[in-house]
């Protein structure tokens, strides 16, 4: 399907700023979503295209994804020295920076979680655990509707138990962590870090509405697929994201070569 009129004329005017950032979700947007978390896999072409714009002068790429750094490293294929930013654990991680180790305090609290979420998964049969450096997320993908209801409910009855954790809920994901971070903080601090006057960020999930709220003219907000959203625009699939960013490489490529 063709990109709305209105995105592509968006595109055209990001293009022409004197220094861009381009920056996309992963699950959902670049990689469509399946039930092993370890076996999601990008578009084609998308992360070739973050690539070739990163290449290009005065511009910026980053994949920003609730991710563990070191999975969305090896999901996306973005070996270590590659220009596009990676930021993992909804912006806790960057590979930008030195990651933070946790404090003795953080790791305890996360293991006692981790330990009460396991009861949790055991009195629900179907619904998995996947373990972070950080968090602890409650996946239910594939469950029926009633199983995952309960297994949530619990998931958060958990999570409130233990002063210092925090809950952020995606598809079909409960992600309880240790840490304090959010999409559009990170956006945000990338941005100011590399000098980017407008940003493009593409996202689908509730936690990509931190970076959609962050955003204003000239940056470009797209919201991928159904959902109430402080995106500025809406595309319906993982292609047409793909044609966004196959799109804004010739239109980066055509204005920074003048
Ligand atoms: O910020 P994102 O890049 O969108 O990451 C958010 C979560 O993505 C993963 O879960 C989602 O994708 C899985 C694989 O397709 C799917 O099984 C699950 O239902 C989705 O919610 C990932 O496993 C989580 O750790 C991320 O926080």
């Amino acid at each position: 399907m063709a990109l709305p009129a209105s995105l592509t004329a968006a595109l055209e005017e990001l293009a022409r700023r004197p220094s861009v950032l381009v920056a996309s979700d992963f699950d959902g947007v670049l990689a469509p979503f399946v039930q092993d978390p370890m076996d999601a896999k990008p578009l084609e072409g998308t992360i070739d295209d973050l690539a070739a714009l990163a290449a290009l002068p005065r511009t910026h790429a980053a994949v920003v994804s609730g991710r563990d750094l070191d999975v969305l490293t090896e999901l996306t294929g973005l070996e270590d020295g590659s220009p596009v930013t990676r930021i993992g654990s909804h912006g806790a991680q960057s590979s930008h920076d030195d990651a933070d180790d946790l404090g003795e305090e953080q790791q305890q609290l996360l293991e006692r979680l981790t330990g009460d979420l396991h009861d949790v998964v055991e009195a629900h049969p179907g619904v998995r655990l996947e373990h972070k450096p950080a968090a602890t997320v409650l996946h239910t993908r594939g469950q029926e509707e009633h199983v995952a209801e309960a297994a949530v409910r619990s998931a958060l009855e958990v999570a409130q138990r233990h002063t210092g954790v925090k809950v952020l809920q995606g598809k079909n994901v409960v992600e309880m962590s240790v840490v304090t971070a959010d999409k559009g903080t990170a956006l945000k601090a990338l941005q100011e870090k590399v000098g980017a006057d407008a940003a493009l960020y593409i996202g689908d999930d509730v936690t990509d509405e931190h970076a959609f709220e962050v955003m204003a003219e000239p940056d470009v907000s797209v919201k991928v697929g159904e959902g109430e959203t402080a995106a500025r625009f809406r595309v319906d699939s993982g292609e047409q994201v793909a044609e966004a960013l196959r799109l804004l490489v010739r239109l980066r490529r055509e204005a920074t070569a003048s």
